[in-house]
């Protein structure tokens, strides 16, 4: 069976085809047969220079030696225990050295237990109940959070079948903007300001100088928790993650993707005296069945074994090179808008800079589209939404970095020309 006959099977048996909305894209998405270093192939004998990378955990790339061989060595161990391993001990270590603001971490198993409990965690340490996020930011797909949300939620009205008692204690603010939060600060009793460091799930925008800097700053003033949610920035831009990246610490960090090596992972951390309100040291409850799976703790560590200073140098030199081979193009044939940190970047169909959510809705989603389709056919997989944002990964080397600035090249002229 080929992908589009398949997708016509799934749509029978499950919403949509998929099981996350933004896989589902017209007229249909590919089926997967494999993945290998920057590689994915489909059943239908086609093979895509993959910068999707399943969202942004697969820093190393698909199907890692190492990542490999430590999952099936722990298969053959047994898959999960429902009791304590050594290697969540180690995990966890490896978590508090090189995260500066983590002191403890508890492991879940998604980024949307992370930021649901880290919030349920910053209420109950403040007594408080609202909380701050950003328009655009996207934090999961749990209750607190879906107002405004960015990723596959960004052009659908906010889902239905949320009590308006529950995000009446969210706070909207618009990132890269000081005077909403002095607002929201001043006019509501504030838990925690919950904030992407680098806006991944409405393309990928990036803090304006000192942003970061001015959210500790008002944060700390007023008694309110600072929650990093760097479950995209976290061992992507740099081993502490964002606040290494920016020289921000903040209270408490919720984490995912990369520190699961590709499998289900989610975590939070922060400071000792925060953490240790969580269950069963503490009376916050947060548990979980497959809670530091050791399948997904050896694929963690396998992956994170590799990832020191050297790594993020040269991961972050090929972004630079990527990137501003894009931006030279973009300028060049006079269509999109790129950003871009470190191995991430997304470009905009819109005029002038993308600073919020406001700005990159402003792009036109049509002409994405057709970027998205034209790439796909050159061999390029980029996430299939204006509002994703592009991984680079180990696994792509330079040739193939030239190879795609020239597809893109070829689909940003074909654009240009209609
Ligand atoms: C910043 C951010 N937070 C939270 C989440 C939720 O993580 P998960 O999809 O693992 O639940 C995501 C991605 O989905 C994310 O990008
Ligand atoms: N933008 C989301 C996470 O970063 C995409 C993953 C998903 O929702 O399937």
């Amino acid at each position: 069976m080929n992908s589009k006959k398949l997708f016509e099977e799934a749509k029978k048996f499950m919403p949509g085809g998929v099981n996350s909305p933004v896989r589902a894209f017209e007229p249909y998405p590919f089926f997967v047969e494999r993945g290998r270093g920057c590689f994915i192939y489909d059943i239908d004998g086609n093979s895509y220079i993959d910068y999707c990378l399943a969202y942004g955990p697969l820093i190393l790339g698909h199907a890692h030696p190492s990542v490999v061989a430590a999952v099936y060595k722990q298969a053959e161990k047994g898959t999960t225990y429902g009791t304590p391993t050594e290697k969540e001990l180690k995990l966890a270590k490896f978590v508090v050295d090189k995260v500066p603001c983590a002191e403890m971490v508890r492991f879940v198993n998604s980024g949307t237990e992370a930021t649901m409990s880290a919030i349920r965690l910053a209420r109950a340490f403040t007594g408080k109940e609202k909380i701050v996020k950003f328009e655009g930011a996207y934090h999961g797909a749990h209750d607190y959070v879906l107002v405004k949300p960015g990723s596959g939620a960004t052009t659908l009205p906010d889902s239905v079948g949320i009590p308006k008692e529950t995000t009446k204690n969210t706070i909207l603010c618009t990132y890269n903007d000081e005077e909403s939060v002095i607002n929201a600060i001043e006019n509501h009793d504030v838990a925690a300001v919950l904030v992407e460091p680098v806006m991944g799930n409405i393309g990928c925008i990036k803090p304006k100088k000192g942003y970061l800097k001015f959210l500790r700053k008002i944060t700390k003033e007023n008694d309110i928790l600072l929650i990093f949610d760097e479950v995209i920035t976290g061992f992507r831009l740099a081993e502490g993650g964002a606040q290494e990246y920016y020289g921000v610490t903040p209270d408490l960090v919720t984490l995912g993707k990369v520190l699961g090596g590709g499998l289900p992972i989610g975590a939070l951390a922060g400071k000792k005296e925060i953490m240790e309100n969580i269950a069963p040291s503490g009376d916050v409850y947060q548990a979980g069945t497959f809670n530091g799976n050791p399948m997904t703790m050896s694929a963690g560590l396998a992956t994170l074994k590799h990832l020191d200073k050297k790594f993020y140098k040269e991961l972050n030199k090929k972004g630079k090179y990527l990137t501003e081979g894009i931006n030279d193009i973009v300028e060049d044939v006079g269509i999109g808008y790129l950003s871009s940190v470190g191995s991430m970047f997304q470009i905009y169909f819109t005029e002038g800079k993308v600073l919020n959510h406001e700005d990159a809705k402003k792009s036109n989603v049509k002409v994405f589209n057709k970027y998205f389709k034209t790439l796909l056919k050159e061999g390029v997989f980029v996430p299939p939404s204006q509002f994703e944002c592009c991984f680079i990964s180990d696994a792509h080397d330079y040739k193939i970095l030239d190879n795609t600035l020239e597809k893109i090249e070829t689909s940003l002229k074909k654009l240009k020309n209609e």
